[in-house]
């Protein structure tokens, strides 16, 4: 099995979210056979809560031991705790009030009203991701690192033509300006994310189309950030039909 990587597609968005859960909860399954911990980074956005609440609502969770799993997230919206606006806010709505997760278990960033500032908050999450560090990485590997892609092939809080990209120095950066409201946000750096064992990227709409085919056709990370993103063993971009408009045929995984 290659490490390129593969599309798969499916005819619409409830059944894109729906194929990503099962599968998630049978990986899921899967590495839990073979370690003792997972570490899962989610993601925001229009597809991360789709996901998570067709988790919670599949009878197939019952067999997955969590408090073996750990939940962490790629970026955070800087807005005070509880704010529906927030990743893990939307998160917490879809998944964890519907699953007996302990909180020692889920990582969230710290909220703007947490009595701190964004660059201390960054400062904080890097540390709580140092407290996971495995030998010589100072974070978490991530089993499965969940991205969604914005229609400017942002992932994360990683913008085109911003210097957020590049950063290669630090595991989680402060985001000013951010052409995304809110405009500051806090983010993992790629180092980090390309640590991943897997990268699963979901994204649905034709919005998507331009950001997904410019980045499978070789435009560069400044431009279309996901194009700089790759897992160390799979990369897989989970898509509906209006997402994969401009996916290379060769691209697409056969069956789907
Ligand atoms: O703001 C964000 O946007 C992206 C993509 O969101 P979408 O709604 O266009 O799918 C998301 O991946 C990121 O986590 C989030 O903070």
């Amino acid at each position: 099995m290659t490490n390129e990587r593969r599309v798969l597609v499916h005819p619409e968005k409830a059944a894109l979210a729906s194929a990503v859960a099962a599968r998630f909860i049978t990986k899921l399954l899967d590495i839990l056979d073979g370690q003792e911990v997972a570490h899962i980074a989610l993601t925001g956005g229009s597809m991360g809560a789709a996901v998570l609440g067709e988790v919670a609502g599949s009878s197939a969770q019952a067999s997955i031991d969590w408090s073996r799993v750990h939940f962490w997230w790629g970026d955070e919206r800087w807005l005070p705790e509880g704010d529906a606006e927030r990743n893990d806010q939307q998160a917490r709505d879809a998944f964890f009030a519907r699953l007996p997760i302990a909180e020692e278990n889920i990582h969230p960033f710290a909220g703007s009203d947490a009595g701190i500032g964004l660059d201390e908050a960054a400062a904080a999450y890097t540390s709580e991701l140092a407290r996971f560090g495995t030998g010589d990485v100072e974070h978490p590997v991530f089993d499965i690192t969940f991205l969604g892609v914005g229609p400017d092939g942002h992932i994360a809080s990683l913008f085109p033509h911003r210097p957020g990209i590049e950063v290669e120095d630090r595991t989680v950066i402060a985001v000013r300006n951010s052409p995304k409201p809110p405009p500051e946000r806090l983010s993992l750096t790629r180092p980090v994310l390309n640590a991943s064992e897997r990268v699963w990227f979901v994204l649905a709409g034709a919005d998507k189309a331009s950001a997904l085919g410019l980045a499978l056709a070789g435009a560069s990370r400044d431009e279309v950030p996901v194009a700089g993103i790759k897992g160390r063993r799979r990369t897989v971009f989970f898509v509906d039909a209006a997402a994969a408009a401009e996916v290379p045929e060769a691209l697409i995984a056969p069956g789907y």
